[in-house]
């Protein structure tokens, strides 16, 4: 289902994200890139010792209820267009991009960048890298959830060239994942340059760690991510230990309340020895930026 919340449409086809709104974001991006604008050179920040983890940025859009959807399963458009086109900036900006099996089910969404390039870079003569740029897209399934097929958007988008083929991580313990995909999907996956990825799953509920998803990454080549979502694996990045592996978060704020029922974000709270709460996580080095209706707050998680 596809709902558009209040006078949303869906934006399709390119999208544009201007320069002084690109330079508002630059500060929060995976490290050494580079934006170069009519009027500014802006660098995100500067690295210091080989990672052992890609640079995750964690990113969403959610109502002024904190809502991503208005029930698990239903695709809801709360990005006006200029924020849309920020995500895009953002995706064009990683090596990958990750979901949850829950959002590939249920939105059946394209994970590639559809920006126009900027027309300052493409006199800069950056206009064939800019093209080239298409981030990884990454589904967390260890249970095969999600029945890929032909059709499937991101399957589209890869045969067209639009995008890159998916990375599917199963489990590979307790008889799950790998033994529960047929051929049939592996085979529509590997033929856009995708691959099913057996991972153990170590946490509890036949989850991944953190740790084990983002080394495999790592390992793999990738050097940034974007974690856009849905519920489940945001709630469970913001908490301890994951919420210690974030490097950026950039979440819009759209002004409308989806109401009670929806997909919310509401990490568990921390519990301290003596029982009570423990220290609410509090963003540092925030920006706000206002775009179009909506807004983007930028911040990062101390570490
Ligand atoms: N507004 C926004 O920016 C976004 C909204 N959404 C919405 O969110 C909703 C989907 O959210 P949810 O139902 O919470 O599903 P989800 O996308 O978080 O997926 C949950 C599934 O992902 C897998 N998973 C999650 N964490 C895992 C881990 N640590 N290890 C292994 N597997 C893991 C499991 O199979 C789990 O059942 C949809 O309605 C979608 O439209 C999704 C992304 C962004
Ligand atoms: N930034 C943002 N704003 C919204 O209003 C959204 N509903 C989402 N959803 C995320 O984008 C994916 C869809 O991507 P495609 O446009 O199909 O490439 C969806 O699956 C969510 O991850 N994001």
């Amino acid at each position: 289902m596809y709902i558009q919340s209040a006078t949303r449409a869906h934006q399709k086809g390119p999208l544009t994200f201007p320069p002084e709104a690109r330079a508002l974001i630059t500060p929060y991006l995976p490290p050494s890139i580079t934006i170069t604008t009519t009027t500014t050179t802006t660098q995100s920040q500067t690295q210091q010792k080989p990672r052992e983890y890609p640079h995750v940025t964690l990113t969403y859009a959610h109502s002024l209820d904190a809502s991503l959807a208005l029930a698990p399963g239903i695709r809801t458009v709360l990005s006006g267009p200029e924020s849309k086109a920020m995500t895009h900036f953002l995706r064009a900006h990683h090596d990958a991009i990750l979901v949850g099996a829950g959002t590939a089910v249920a939105d059946d969404p394209g994970l590639n960048s559809r920006l126009l390039p900027d027309p300052d870079l493409e006199a800069a003569g950056e206009r064939q890298r800019q093209r080239q740029r298409q981030p990884r897209p990454v589904v967390l399934d260890p249970k095969g959830r999600w029945a890929v097929h032909e059709g499937s958007k991101v399957v589209r988008i890869a045969r067209e060239g639009k995008g890159l083929g998916p990375w599917v991580l199963v489990a590979d313990n307790k008889g799950h994942g790998t033994g529960v995909v047929d051929e049939g999907r592996r085979r529509v996956v590997e033929e856009v340059g995708g691959r099913y990825i057996p991972l153990e799953a170590r946490a509890e509920g036949e989850r991944f760690e953190w740790v084990d998803v983002l080394g495999l990454l790592k390992r793999e080549g990738l050097e940034s991510v974007m974690i856009e979502g849905g519920g489940e694996v945001i709630n469970s990045l913001l908490a301890p230990p994951g919420n210690g592996l974030v490097d950026s978060v950039i979440v819009t704020i759209a002004p409308t309340w989806l109401g009670q029922g929806g997909v919310v974000v509401s990490p568990p709270r921390t519990v301290g020895e003596d029982g009570q709460p423990g220290q609410p996580v509090r963003l540092t080095g925030v920006t706000w930026c206002p775009l179009g209706e909506d807004v983007v707050l930028c911040g990062r998680i101390p570490r």
